[in-house]
């Protein structure tokens, strides 16, 4: 995640901003503090639904027809939710419990073991309240290719492990069906990202953070690396995402579906055909506890990824440099479990 120092807050017209204002189809954040800008983002823009279980149905037809939708949506899009995933009601509702005891306000004590260490460091846990910056409590872990998670409390740790594996199912299936989508043999993505060790750093977080926020920010402007990002939430608003067309869109979740946003290492494979898409999160006035889990799934961390062949002719040349993985997670004196983005900076101009 490579959120910018400055967030970057649109104003689409002249505002005062203790007013309430903008057209019927945009929402607005109003903070208390003077210097806070007014965050707008449209809600007309439908998000679309990937069916899981169509990507692979026996019957060819609906099997074929649900693959090209898949392609067309990561082309036009880019993000979508995604329903059917065979993650069952009672795995989230273990996920959710075991996130909110991690986080119990009265204990933040005993998280500061988990505070940043090492650069290897499996576990990290931060809170950030800042006016201009990131509001947020997070707990990140590597997920995969080895389970990393704290002991406690409870039960904690084998919720977030039965989520992760089925995680890893749908990460083999979509990249089984991107592929296909993209008219390559299924297992192209599998290969050019050794997805059997491929990277997974889950982020929990919590908005506004156990102390009160700060600022409307919660995470400012970034993309994430990897192939793609699942992201699954308690409460649904906060989450915004830059379209093609240069709007934010506010993502609504419809209950138990998985939202997924294409990552960078598959816009560099692809060339740019599939794009991964700026997004932020804004916390509203700290009213609504806000719990999410990002799993950032990557290529293996020893994956070299640059713009393949396929997707290269004379109109359309290399436009991002190559680098491996663990490369691109380090390249900005980040660690391996920050996960941030360095996809401005291996752009080719
Ligand atoms: O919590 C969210 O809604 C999004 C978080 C996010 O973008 C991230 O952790 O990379
Ligand atoms: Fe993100």
């Amino acid at each position: 995640m490579a959120a910018e120092t400055s967030p970057v807050l649109i104003n689409q017209r002249p505002f005062d901003s203790k007013s309430t204002i903008i057209s019927s189809h945009h929402s607005s954040v109003l903070t208390n503090n003077p210097n806070d800008s007014i965050i707008v983002a449209v809600d007309d823009i439908e998000i679309p639904t990937v069916d899981y279980t169509m990507l692979f149905a026996d019957d060819l037809d609906k099997r074929s027809i649900a693959l090209e939708h898949m392609g067309q949506v990561c082309e036009d899009f880019g993000f979508f939710y995604l329903v059917n995933h065979g993650v069952s009601d009672s795995t989230f509702e273990g996920v959710f419990k075991g996130i909110s005891e991690f986080f119990n306000p009265t204990e933040i004590e005993n998280r500061k073991q988990y505070e940043k260490k090492n650069p290897t460091d499996r576990i990290r846990w931060g809170l950030r309240s800042s006016p201009g910056g990131e509001n947020r409590e997070y707990l990140k872990v590597i997920a995969h290719p080895q389970y990393h998670c704290p002991t406690k409390p409870a039960g904690f740790s084998e919720a977030m492990e039965e989520y992760f594996k089925r995680l890893r199912v749908i990460v083999n299936g979509l990249g089984k069906a991107v592929s296909k989508s993209m008219g390559f043999e299924e297992c192209y993505i599998e290969k050019a990202f050794k997805l059997d060790s491929g990277f997974d750093m889950s982020a929990m977080n919590v908005y506004p953070p156990n102390v009160r926020s700060k600022g409307s920010i919660g995470v400012a402007n970034h993309t994430d690396p990897g192939f793609f990002v699942s992201l699954i939430q308690e409460v649904n608003g906060g989450l915004q995402i830059l379209s093609h067309n240069g709007d934010w869109i506010n993502v609504y979740i419809p209950p138990n579906a998985i939202f997924i946003n294409l990552g960078d290492q598959l816009e560099i494979l692809t060339n740019g055909k599939y794009k991964s898409h700026v997004h932020r999160v804004v916390v509203d006035n700290n009213k609504v506890q806000r719990i999410t889990v990002a799993t950032l799934h990557g290529p293996s961390l020893d994956s070299f990824v640059c713009p393949a062949p396929e997707f290269i002719d004379e109109y359309h040349p290399p436009a991002y440099r190559g680098m491996t993985y663990k490369q691109s997670l380090e390249a900005n004196g980040d660690d391996e479990i920050d996960a941030q983005s360095c996809i401005e900076q291996i752009r080719i101009e």
